[in-house]
């Protein structure tokens, strides 16, 4: 709701109150259009002030009421009433001003904001655009350019720019609802006629078709298959090609075909499930509101690879104290210049302190005795881990938490090697771990809820976001990837070529297809996962060269790497680059010999694959694992699987995340899709669709958030 009270004697004061951002809801819109009918009919009040509870001006339109039906009054005419005002209103911007929030100031005839609040347009990060005139007016206030930057990136501008700009009329490091009282006394009787934005003539840069030319082809460009941003140009040019009427008639338009869009659903669904991982829960029943984090002062990292220097300079810019060992003394003071570099450039882009002294390095393990939480960075094989579980094990203090970084390793098997396997829990990092936002929480059986939810804790301090998963082979990510990488070998050997399953996926809204991505990591990462399951062997040739446990295998990746074909590190591998370590993929007619030679051998001939079974292989076998891990109590929720793949393999957040894309596509389609394709290959048990995800296309596609109630059904219901 909003609060109406009346200060300093002719100030109406409208306060937002819906914590915990003062969202726009039905409730707050019609308490903003009460008092402001009553501001207006009181005579003893001169001047009004809009602000929020809580030092929060406005986190927008509530978002949580964009599935439901319209109730309470609408934004626009409320935004045109506090704008039409026959007194003058003045907005005391404090925290945030965001979204509708911010078209709410935009309205009101002055706005003060405190020096730490932030503004901005965030709803292209929605599917959506700024639907209560914020279009029409900001170009009218600040210009075209700067317009189309701000509604087009969605990005926060902090108080200082939104003065620069010309956004907000004064900044204050006082309070600056006291400050928007005493400005609201001083202009009670100042005309209002040019201080309604939407009377302003919008401003003509000379050349204005070729800027938005150019903002057009930027997002474009950067869209990757989002249409809001292409949509956000288009209303931002109504308000220079037409009077306001008409372009908020145009805005009105362009904004309800991004609202009813499938792709404005699965960005509003991925908003809420980004925050719905941090209310975590294990297979045995901990929780994220019963388990206390224990407190984390000192850190160390052991083994300073590109993972481990990553580590520690996240750990240290979050204002951790760090011990980084490393026990070659050459690859130390590398790491040392490596980290320091990473440092000084994070510094600079965040404006922020160096962190140079929070880290102490060391060649000996022995100097991480007196910390509260390890984590283990080494090479990734399992008895070298062992080793160094079973040395932290018998340096550490009691109580320290003892993590590992392995991407897929056992995280129960290293906890066997410790005296204290409570505390041993998996903190999987991204790469760059300095840069990447996921963090994959690896409990195992006997990991305590504390030590989940220290390592929890851990990732949000570092500016993670931190999803808790079930200790299996290759955890979430990595074993749901397997399935993907598997179909896309397939493909190759029934007629495809990297180029053209990669443009599908492109087309989808990755930034990079499969086997540019293979190029990118290094082929030789996956062939000794493969080496160490088993399934890279001279023994297996002729009929046997393409089954692996009555199964089949496709050897593609391993053939590739018998030829020292690693990807960029070497300069050739699904693709060819200019150079070992260059970056441009280009296609290698070598490889289009090499295929036809091994269909050749094998038998396979090659057939044309259309667009459709390219994406319905990559992505269905994926997104069945993803309901097999729900199956087994992995992962809690599609939630965690979504905020997984979004943010650490790439699936573009406008098709929400691989569980909510199937929830779009239909669950009873992903079945008879996966059926079809088993039915032409019998021999890839990946293709045959597990229970729960039949049980829920049975019950007619539930929605996605219904999915939790039939997972928590006891195992044996399923
Ligand atoms: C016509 C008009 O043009 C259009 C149509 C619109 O206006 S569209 C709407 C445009 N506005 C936005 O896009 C802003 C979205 N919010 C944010 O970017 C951030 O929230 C934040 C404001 C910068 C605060 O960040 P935080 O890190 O301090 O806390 P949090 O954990 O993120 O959020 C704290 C809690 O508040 C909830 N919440 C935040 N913003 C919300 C909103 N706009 N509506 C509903 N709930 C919201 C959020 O789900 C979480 O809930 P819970 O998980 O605790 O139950």
């Amino acid at each position: 709701m909003a609060f109406y009270s009346r200060v300093s004697g002719s100030v109406g004061m409208i306060t937002l109150q819906n914590p915990p951002v003062n969202a726009l809801s039905a409730a707050v819109r019609q308490g903003i259009v009460d008092a402001m009918h009553r501001a207006l009919s009181e005579p003893e009040v001169k001047s009004v002030v809009i602000c929020g509870q809580n030092g929060k001006f406005c986190g927008g339109a509530d978002i949580g009421e964009f599935g439901a039906k319209m109730t309470g009054p609408p934004l626009v005419p409320m935004v045109h009433l506090i704008e039409a005002a026959s007194k003058p209103v003045v907005a005391a911007i404090e925290g945030i001003a965001l979204g509708g929030g911010l078209e709410l100031a935009l309205s009101c005839h002055y706005r003060i904001a405190h020096s730490k609040a932030r503004l901005g347009f965030p709803e292209v990060a929605l599917g959506l655009l700024p639907g209560a005139g914020g279009t029409q007016r900001l170009p009218r206030l600040i210009g075209v350019p700067a317009s189309l930057d701000l509604i087009t990136t969605g990005r926060q501008v902090t108080a200082a720019e939104a003065r620069q700009l010309g956004i907000v009329d004064e900044v204050t490091d006082l309070n600056a609802v006291d400050a928007a009282v005493k400005f609201a006394q001083s202009v009670a009787d100042k005309s209002l006629d040019a201080r309604r934005i939407s009377t302003y003539p919008c401003p003509r840069p000379p050349d204005l078709d070729t800027i938005f030319e150019r903002a057009m082809q930027q997002v474009r460009r950067s869209a990757r298959g989002a249409i809001a941003p292409g949509t956000c140009v288009q209303a931002v040019h109504a308000a220079v090609t037409l009077p306001y009427a008409k372009g908020m008639e145009r805005e009105r338009e362009l904004f309800s075909v991004l609202f009813n869009s499938g792709q404005a659903r699965a960005l509003q669904y991925y908003f809420f499930a980004q925050r719905a991982v941090s209310r975590w829960s294990t297979a045995s029943g901990a929780r994220w509101d019963t388990s206390k984090p224990r407190p984390v002062h000192k850190a160390a990292v052991i083994g300073l690879g590109t993972m481990g220097r990553g580590i520690t300079v996240s750990l240290a810019q979050a204002g951790f104290s760090v011990v980084a060992v490393e026990t070659q003394e050459k690859q130390l003071s590398e790491a040392k210049q490596a980290v320091s570099g990473m440092l000084e450039r994070g510094a600079k882009r965040r404006g922020v302190p160096l962190a140079h002294d929070k880290i102490k390095y060391s060649c000996s393990v022995q100097a991480v005795a007196d910390v509260d939480l390890v984590i283990e960075a080494v090479f990734e094989d399992m008895a070298l881990k062992k080793t160094i579980f079973q040395q932290l094990s018998a340096i550490c203090k009691p109580g320290a938490l003892l993590c590992t970084n392995t991407s897929g390793l056992d995280i129960d098997e290293l906890a066997s090697q410790t005296q204290s396997p409570e505390l041993v829990v998996g903190m999987h990092f991204f790469a760059p771990a300095h840069v990447m936002q996921l963090l994959e929480v690896v409990y195992g059986p006997r990991s305590s809820p504390e030590a989940v939810a220290t390592a929890m804790q851990m990732g949000k301090k570092m500016g993670k976001v931190s999803v808790a998963v079930g200790n299996c082979r290759g955890f979430v990510g990595n074993r749901m990837l397997k399935l993907y990488l598997e179909q896309a070998f397939f493909l190759l050997e029934e007629g495809a070529t990297p180029e053209q399953v990669d443009q599908v996926l492109e087309e989808f809204g990755f930034p990079m297809g499969v086997f540019k991505v293979s190029d990118l990591s290094g082929l030789d990462i996956g062939w000794k996962v493969r080496k160490a399951d088993g399934l890279v062997s001279p023994a297996f040739t002729g009929t046997s060269a393409r089954i692996r446990g009555g199964s089949r295998y496709s050897p593609l990746g391993d053939l590739l790497c018998e030829q020292g074909r690693f990807g960029q590190k070497t300069g050739k591998g699904w693709y060819q680059y200019d150079k070992p370590g260059g970056r441009v993929a280009k296609p290698d007619p070598w490889l289009f010999g090499f295929l036809e030679d091994y269909r050749a051998q094998h038998g396979l001939v090659a057939r044309r694959i259309d667009h459709q079974e390219v994406l319905e292989r990559c992505l269905y076998p994926l997104i069945n694992e993803g309901f097999q891990i729900l199956q087994d109590g992995i992962a809690a929720g599609p939630e965690d699987i979504d905020v997984i793949y979004v943010l650490g393999y790439g699936w573009p957040r406008h098709r929400g995340g691989p569980m909510f894309y199937a929830s779009q596509v239909g669950l009873d389609k992903v079945v008879e899709r996966l059926e079809h394709y088993q039915q032409i290959h019998p021999d890839v048990p990946g293709l045959q669709p597990c229970r729960l995800l039949r049980k829920l296309a049975a019950i007619s596609n539930p929605a996605i958030h219904k999915w939790r109630e039939v997972i928590q059904k006891p195992r044996s219901q399923l």
